[in-house]
C-alpha cells in the first residue's frame, strides 16, 4: 500500500453578472501554486480590521487554476489520471468544496441550464462511437464537465482494449437536509424512501438499498445520470439562481476481467488465470454553504416573493430554505472537523490515535473511504476572487489548505484467480445474493413492487451465475474425462474399466454442445455428474490398492535384507562348527594318545602287545615328554639361580 495525498486544487471562477454589476473587485493574486491577497487590499483589510495586521495569509495547493481556465484544462491537470487508474483497479474520489454559487456543479456537471432542460439534451443525446471520438477531438468547443469528460475518457480507453472486458455499475445520491435517497429512483418514488448508511464488513459505511444500474455505454451511465438530475432538490439563493441544496455522489463502479494461460505445472481445469480489478470512482458535488443571513435576505427579496403563489407557501418556503441552509452549514461543519483533525493528526498536532468523528454526519462517513482509506482523492476548491467575497473565500481556502496535508493509503484492487477459485468466488457471491434476497423478504417487503423488481435483478444475476459455473463445471468435467481418456492410452488396464464410461460422457458432451442449457441439457450435465462420481470411486480403489502394493513392497525387500544377514550368520557358523569339530577330534586323538601313555607307566608290560608302529610312536611320545619335563625343570632351576643371582648382586650393590 502506498501513501499518497491528497491532492487539493484551487478554482477560481469568473466574476458573475452580479458582483461585475456591483462594480466588485478582483482580490487575489494567483501564482501556479499560491494564492494571496494583493498588497493595496490587504491595506484596505487591515485599516478595516477585517484581518490583523501582522496575518498576510498565503494559500499552497497542488495548482491554481485562473478565472479563464476551463472545464478541460481542470480535468486534464487534476481528475484523468485519476479516472483513468480506476480502470486498473484503483479507487478515485472527485470533489469540489466552495461557497455557494462558486461554481461546484459547472466544474462537474458542465454549464447548467434549466435542470430538466438539461436532462432532457443529454438524453437525447445518442453516444455513437463516432459522437464519443469527435467529442475528445474537440472538446474546447463544448461546456461539459468534469463528470462527462471522465466517462468519455473511460469508454474510449475500454473501446481500445481487446484483452480484458469491462463490466460498469453506476448509483446515484443525495444528501439533502442530512437525509440520504436515491437519486436514480422514479421521481414519483423518490422522496419515499430515506436510506440508511450502515457500517459494512470492511469498516466502509455504505448505503443500504441504494439502487445499482449496469451499464455498458457511455449513453446509457448519462441517461441515469441526468435521470438523477431530475430528481435533485435545487433552489434560488442570494448568489446562485440554480443552486444544488444537497450533496450529490455520483459513482461509477468498474470491474474489469482478463485472461490469461498459467506458466508451470497445474490441473487441466486450473490451466488460466482470471486477473479481476475492482474499482469506484466517486464524483461529489457539495451543497454550497452560505450565511444564513444572507440566505435570509434572499428569501425575503421580491424576486423571490414573486416567484411565489401564497403567503402561506411564502412562509413555508422560507422555512425550507432556512433550514436546508442549516443542514447544509452543519454538514460542511463536520465535513471541515474531519478534515481538521486528519490533518492535524498527519503534522503530529494530535495523536496518531485521536478519534476522527466522522460518525457526526452521514456526508463524513460516506466519504469516510475517500479521506482516510484506499481511494485516490482530489478535491477542487471553487471560490470567487470577488472583494465581496472575502470572508467566503478565506475559509474555503482554509479548507483547501488543511485537506493538503492529508494523506490515503493507496491500492489497486486486483485478483487473480484460477477457474476453482473464480467458481467459489461466483458460489460466494451467489451465497450472499441468497442472503440479500433472503434478508429483503424478512423486511416483509417481498410483495411490495420494490422489493419485487431487487428480487427480480437478484434473481436474474443468480441466475446469470449459476449459468456460468454450470458451464465451467460441465467443461471441468468434460477436461477430466479428456484426461482419463489419455491416461486409456497409457494405461490399458485402468482405460478399460472407464472405456465405457468415457465413450457414454463423450457422445452427452456432444450432445450439450449442441442444446446448451435446455432442460435435455441439464439431464446430461446430471448424468455426467454420475459418471464423474463412479470414475472418482474407481480411482480410488485403484489407490487404495497401489498403495497396499507398495507396503508389500516395502516390507518384502526388508526381509530379503534381513534373510541375507541370516544367511552370513549361518555360513559363519558352519565355518566355526567345522573348525571346532577338527579341534574337537585332535584333541580327542591327543586325549587317547595321553590314555594309552598312562596306560604304559602304569603297566610297562602292556608294551608287548604293541605292534612295531605304534611301538615307536609311543617311543617319540615318550621321548618327547621326557624331553619336555627336562625342559621344564631346567626352566626352573635357571629362574631360581637368577633370582639367587640378582638377591646377590642387590645385597652386594
Ligand atoms: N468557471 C466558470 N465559468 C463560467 N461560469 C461559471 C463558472 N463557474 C460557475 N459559473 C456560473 O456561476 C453560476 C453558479 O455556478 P454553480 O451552480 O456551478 O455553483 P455551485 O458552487 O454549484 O453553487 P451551489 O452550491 O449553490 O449549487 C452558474 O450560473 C455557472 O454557470
Amino acid at each position: 500500500m502506498a501513501s499518497e495525498p491528497i491532492k487539493v486544487y484551487l478554482r477560481f471562477r469568473p466574476l458573475s453578472n452580479q458582483e461585475s454589476e456591483q462594480n466588485d473587485d478582483i482580490m487575489w493574486n494567483l501564482n501556479k501554486n499560491s494564492v494571496s491577497i494583493q498588497a493595496e487590499d490587504l491595506n484596505l483589510f487591515i485599516n478595516d480590521k477585517k484581518i490583523s495586521s501582522n496575518y498576510n495569509p498565503s494559500f499552497q495547493f497542488d495548482y491554481c487554476f485562473s478565472w479563464d481556465s476551463n472545464n478541460q484544462e481542470i480535468y486534464a491537470k487534476v481528475a484523468k489520471n485519476q479516472v483513468l487508474s480506476a480502470l486498473d483497479g484503483y479507487n478515485a474520489t472527485i470533489f469540489a468544496y466552495g461557497q455557494t454559487g462558486s461554481g461546484k456543479t459547472y466544474t462537474m456537471l458542465g454549464k447548467q441550464e434549466d435542470s430538466k432542460v438539461l436532462a432532457s439534451r443529454n438524453m437525447n443525446i445518442e453516444y455513437s462511437e463516432k459522437t464519443l471520438e469527435k467529442n475528445i477531438e474537440s472538446r474546447s468547443e463544448n461546456y461539459e464537465g468534469i463528470i462527462v469528460l471522465a466517462l468519455e475518457d473511460i469508454f474510449s480507453v475500454v473501446k481500445g482494449c481487446s484483452d480484458r472486458k469491462f463490466y460498469f455499475s453506476c448509483s446515484y445520491m443525495e444528501i439533502y437536509n442530512e437525509h440520504v435517497y436515491d437519486l436514480l429512483k422514479p421521481p414519483e418514488e423518490f422522496t419515499n424512501e430515506i436510506l440508511d448508511v450502515v457500517e459494512g464488513p470492511g469498516k466502509e459505511f455504505v448505503v443500504r438499498g441504494l439502487s445499482e444500474q449496469v451499464v455498458s455505454s457511455i449513453s446509457e451511465v448519462l441517461e441515469s445520470l441526468y435521470k438523477g438530475e431530475q430528481n435533485r432538490h435545487y433552489a434560488a439563493t442570494n448568489l446562485n439562481h440554480h443552486s444544488s441544496r444537497s450533496h450529490t455522489i455520483f459513482k461509477l463502479n468498474v470491474k474489469s476481467l482478463s485472461v490469461i494461460p498459467k506458466t508451470g505445472d497445474c490441473e487441466e481445469s486450473d490451466k488460466y488465470e482470471n486477473i479481476t480489478t475492482e474499482s469506484a470512482i466517486n464524483f461529489v458535488d457539495l451543497a454550497g454553504s452560505e450565511k444564513i443571513k444572507t440566505l435570509q435576505a434572499a428569501a425575503e427579496t421580491e424576486k423571490f416573493k414573486s416567484s411565489q403563489f401564497s403567503a402561506l407557501s411564502y412562509k413555508s418556503d422560507i422555512d425550507r430554505i432556512m433550514a436546508e441552509g442549516k443542514n447544509i452549514n452543519t454538514s460542511l461543519f463536520y465535513l471541515c472537523q474531519v478534515i481538521n483533525k486528519l490533518s492535524e493528526k498527519k503534522l503530529g498536532i494530535i495523536k496518531s490515535d485521536s478519534h476522527i468523528p466522522f460518525r457526526n454526519s452521514n456526508l463524513t462517513k460516506i466519504l469516510r473511504s475517500s479521506l482516510a482509506g484506499n481511494s485516490r482523492t482530489c478535491i477542487i476548491c471553487t471560490a470567487t476572487a470577488a472583494k465581496s467575497q472575502f470572508e467566503q473565500t478565506l475559509s474555503t481556502l482554509r479548507f483547501g489548505n488543511s485537506a493538503r496535508s492529508i494523506t490515503n493509503k493507496v491500492r489497486a484492487n486486483i485478483k487473480t484467480e484460477t477457474n476453482t477459485q473464480l467458481l467459489l468466488t461466483y458460489e460466494q457471491d451467489i451465497a450472499s445474493l441468497k442472503r440479500e434476497l433472503e434478508l429483503t423478504y424478512q423486511r416483509g417487503k417481498a410483495y411490495s413492487s420494490e422489493t419485487l423488481v431487487i428480487r427480480q435483478q437478484l434473481e436474474s444475476k443468480i441466475a446469470n451465475m449459476s449459468k456460468k459455473i454450470l458451464k465451467k463445471n460441465i467443461i471441468n468435467v468434460i477436461r477430466m474425462v479428456k484426461v482419463k481418456e489419455i491416461k486409456e492410452l497409457h494405461c490399458p488396464k485402468v482405460g478399460n474399466l472407464f472405456s465405457s464410461n468415457v465413450s457414454e460422457a463423450s457422445k452427452k458432451y456432444m450432445t450439450w454442445e449442441n442444446e446448451k442449457f435446455t432442460d435435455k441439457g441439464y439431464s446430461v450435465y446430471k448424468e455426467l455428474q454420475v459418471v464423474d462420481r463412479e470414475k472418482k470411486n474407481l480411482l480410488n480403489n485403484i489407490v487404495n490398492i497401489n498403495n497396499s502394493m507398495n507396503c508389500l513392497a516395502v516390507a518384502n525387500q526388508s526381509l530379503a535384507k534381513e534373510r541375507e544377514k541370516y544367511e552370513e550368520i549361518i555360513e559363519k557358523a558352519v565355518v566355526e562348527k567345522e573348525n571346532l569339530e577338527r579341534e574337537y577330534v585332535k584333541i580327542e586323538s591327543e586325549k587317547i594318545g595321553l590314555e594309552k601313555m598312562t596306560r604304559l607307566f602304569e603297566c610297562p608290560e602292556a608294551a608287548e602287545d604293541l605292534n612295531d608302529e605304534a611301538l615307536e610312536t609311543f617311543e617319540c611320545l615318550l621321548l618327547k615328554r621326557i624331553s619336555d619335563i627336562k625342559e621344564e625343570r631346567a626352566k626352573r632351576k635357571y629362574e631360581s639361580m637368577y633370582k639367587v643371582f640378582l638377591s646377590k648382586v642387590e645385597a652386594f650393590v
